[in-house]
């Protein structure tokens, strides 16, 4: 069975005077511990889809599965990391991370235990009662990282999460969230404006054409770049010629070259 199940998926924007068609005609699977992205132009409908997939929007038509069940069900076993971090600043980073068992009356010694680790795992060891403002941007999203795993989904879905870092940052992050992803074994679904990020950290990119948004093309990265790290994967031999592939893809479905 597989883990993301994604059937026909339509989805049409109303408004007193318009109809948007978002999406047309939505198929794909998505295997567990698999790691996808959603690249494609600005409009496509990425941002929908997320929204269909994470149960907070009900496609017009089409059926989706997360482990078999609806996802309106499975809602609370997805996790999200954003372009913004959306750390509370007056509260201290312990809190932060605990705020979720807070808010569903959860909070135990072992889950609160386990979310001080992961902030270890994640090099934040000693900023626990620090504020989001004390902290770079990087680190801010290593907070929110570990604010997303302590709840421990089984699906997370990454909108964007390093587009507002500098460029070293961007490329550790990177390598310390797919290597985290890998070691346990999440399922994740990138979306990303970014061709060389989605080469490195993916198994499969969905590129998706917009007006309607469709899925125009699906590559499947060889074994040598998944199985390396996103900073190795970018220095790999194998990496520019498939990013030209994907760059021209890309390129024809600009607005200005279609024909
Ligand atoms: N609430 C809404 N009402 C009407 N139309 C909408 C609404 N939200 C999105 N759309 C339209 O649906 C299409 C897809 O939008 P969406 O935001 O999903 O794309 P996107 O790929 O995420 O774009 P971007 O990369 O620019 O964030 C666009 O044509 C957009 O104008």
């Amino acid at each position: 069975m597989d883990f993301l199940s994604l059937q026909e998926i339509h989805h049409t924007y109303f408004t007193k005077t318009s109809a948007t068609t978002a999406l047309s005609d939505i198929s794909l699977e998505i295997g567990e511990g698999e790691f996808v992205s959603f690249l494609g132009p600005s409009g496509c409908g990425k941002t929908t889809l997320l929204s269909i997939i994470a149960g907070l929007l009900e496609p017009t038509a089409g059926a989706i599965t997360l482990e078999g069940k609806d996802v309106q069900e499975a809602s609370k076993n997805i996790g999200y990391m954003l372009q913004q971090d959306y750390l509370f600043p007056w509260k201290t980073i312990e809190e932060n991370i605990l705020l979720g068992f807070k808010i569903d009356g959860s909070l135990n010694d072992s889950n609160r235990d386990y979310a001080l680790t992961l902030l270890e795992k994640m090099g934040l060891k000693g900023v626990e009662k620090q504020y989001p403002k004390q902290l770079s941007g990087g680190m801010r999203q290593r907070v929110a990282l570990v604010r997303t795993l302590a709840t421990e989904p089984k699906l997370l879905m990454l909108d964007e999460p390093f587009s507002a870092l500098d460029y070293q940052t961007k490329l550790k992050l990177e390598d310390l969230v797919s290597n985290t992803l890998k070691s346990f074994g999440k399922t994740a679904i990138l979306v990303t404006h970014d061709i060389g990020e989605a080469i490195a950290m993916s198994d499969r990119i969905f590129l998706f054409s917009s007006s309607p948004g469709q899925i125009h093309k699906t590559f499947i990265m060889p074994d040598e770049l998944r199985e390396a790290t996103p900073f190795n994967a970018r220095n790999h031999e194998a990496y520019s010629s498939i990013f030209q592939t994907v760059w021209k893809e890309l390129e024809s479905l600009e607005p200005a070259n279609k024909h």
